[in-house]
């Protein structure tokens, strides 16, 4: 099939090189043009593992191509995918100003029937909305369906999660723009399910709230672990074994960041008050997350009654290992509490140092490397669970250190070898 991508970032890049990895010929559009040049010269605007290698691959097959003309490649598409940012707004709502642009580019320079689906995440009701927007700017009528397709695609594991979903979603209007859909998706084998187009909006919704709400939940369980001595760690296993519950998303620590959960919540709480629901539950999942990243400070604080002037190595930035992406990340306010607090932080990170000095102004030190960040500090906080954090080597690091305390926001530090070695060992309700 002849496909158009619009939008090219984290979701768009990626499911349009995976639908050409197939063997559709796939146009991917962005209006950053410096996006467009990169990936012409063959580099990479983000960081996702497999990425570049299948890019190359698939522009030397001539299977993909980049552009930021949107008039010729919606002319030349059967099906054209939206996979714009839908950021919040300061209210908490979905901010659909570039999903509207793009569907009135779409309007203006469709030529003939057109099937275009709809990828980013978006309140429930947005169908309705592009198609209105697709009609009110087409210059003579020309039939076409919306479809709505939601990713769940996780960064990190971005290629993977898209040629091996755990489902396919198709919100669709009409036989045949389900049946084209069906066509498409059929390659990934994965079960799929044909539904409306409200209830699929909602499914992306619903799936990331709850994935959130885990979450939070393990994380208030780790806060009372820790006040009546029980060891969260050993409390998920425990719970994980019932497959009613699962063992996913059950990891204790200084909860979710990243692009989506933080911003899905908030406006899925918001879509729920548009009808006047008040979304109790996860409001709460909210606020918990909100402040379950500072645990890490309040447990340094239990060792240090003041931090004015303490050297504090802060490991990870990005929101999650694997990925560049610091957008909501808990870094972020993390440093700048250390920072109001008068600590002299040095932050490290494998892959996203880069973003890092665009998003954190502060003034911190940046280090090359794990043990450049450790030299002389009074303490280390983990803040990402990065591999090669890990996996660090803790005898040398416990050499460079001023003094040896290890604040663990992830839970994954081994605690008995860090003890050998004498260093002070503090996670998140173990
Ligand atoms: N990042 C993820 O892991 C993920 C996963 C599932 C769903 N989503 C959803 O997918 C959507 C996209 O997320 P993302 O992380 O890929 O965003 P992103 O910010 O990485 O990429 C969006 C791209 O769209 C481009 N764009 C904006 N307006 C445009 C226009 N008018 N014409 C052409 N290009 C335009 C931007 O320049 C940008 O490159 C969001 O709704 C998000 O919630 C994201
Ligand atoms: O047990 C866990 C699992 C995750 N997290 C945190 O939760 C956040 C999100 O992690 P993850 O879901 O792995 O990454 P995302 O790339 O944000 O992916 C989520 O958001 C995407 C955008 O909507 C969806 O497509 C994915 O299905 C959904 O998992 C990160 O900060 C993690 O550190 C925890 O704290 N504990």
């Amino acid at each position: 099939m002849k496909l158009s991508v619009i939008g090219t970032g984290y979701v768009g890049l990626v499911s349009g090189v995976c639908f050409a990895e197939l063997g559709n010929q796939v146009i991917c559009v962005d209006k950053d043009s410096e996006k467009i040049k990169m990936l012409n010269n063959l580099e990479m605007p983000i960081y996702e593992p497999g990425l570049k290698e299948l890019v190359q691959n698939n522009v030397q097959e001539s299977r993909i191509s980049f552009t930021s003309d949107i008039k010729e490649a919606v002319a030349s598409s059967d099906v054209i995918f939206i996979a714009v940012g839908t950021p919040p707004l300061p209210n908490g709502q979905a901010d659909l100003r570039f999903i509207e642009a793009v569907a009135a580019s779409i309007g203006k320079y469709m030529n003939d029937y057109k099937l275009i689906v709809n990828k980013s995440t978006v309140p429930v009701g947005t169908g309705d909305f592009v198609r209105e927007i697709v009609m009110k700017h087409q210059a003579e009528p020309v039939d076409f369906d919306i479809v709505s397709v939601p990713e769940f695609l996780r960064e990190g594991n971005a290629i993977q999660d898209s040629m091996n979903p755990d489902r396919v979603i198709i919100g669709a209007s009409s036989n045949k723009a389900a049946e084209i859909m069906k066509k498409l998706h059929e390659p990934f084998n994965a079960p799929v399910l044909i539904t409306d187009v409200k209830s699929a909006e909602m499914i992306k919704y619903a799936s990331n709230a709850f994935l959130a709400t885990k979450i939070s939940f393990i994380n208030e369980i780790a806060n009372i672990c820790e006040k009546v001595g029980a060891n969260v760690k050993e409390v998920a296993k425990g719970m994980g074994y019932d497959k009613r519950i699962g063992d996913k998303f059950l990891n204790a620590g200084i909860g979710y960041g990243g692009s989506c959960f933080p911003k899905d919540t908030t406006a899925l709480v918001e879509i729920a008050a548009s009808v006047d629901y008040d979304f109790k539950i996860l409001k709460s999942v909210v606020d918990v997350n909100k402040k379950q990243r500072f645990k890490v400070i309040d447990s340094l604080k239990q060792i240090y009654d003041n931090l004015d002037g303490k050297k504090v190595a802060v490991l990870g930035l990005a929101f999650k290992p694997n990925t560049d992406d610091l957008r909501e990340a808990p870094s972020i306010n993390i440093i700048e509490e250390l920072i109001a607090k008068n600590v002299h932080v040095k932050a490290y990170d494998p892959i996203a140092m880069n973003n890092a000095t665009k998003i954190i102004r502060n003034t911190i030190t940046y280090s090359s490397s794990v043990l450049e960040a450790v030299e002389g500090v009074d303490a280390i906080i983990l803040v990402t669970e990065w591999h090669e954090l890990i996996e660090a080597d803790w005898f040398t690091i416990g050499n460079l250190v001023n003094k040896k305390i290890i604040i663990d926001g992830r839970n994954v530090i081994d605690s008995d070898l860090v003890e050998s070695l004498g260093f002070i060992y503090k996670g998140i309700g173990v």
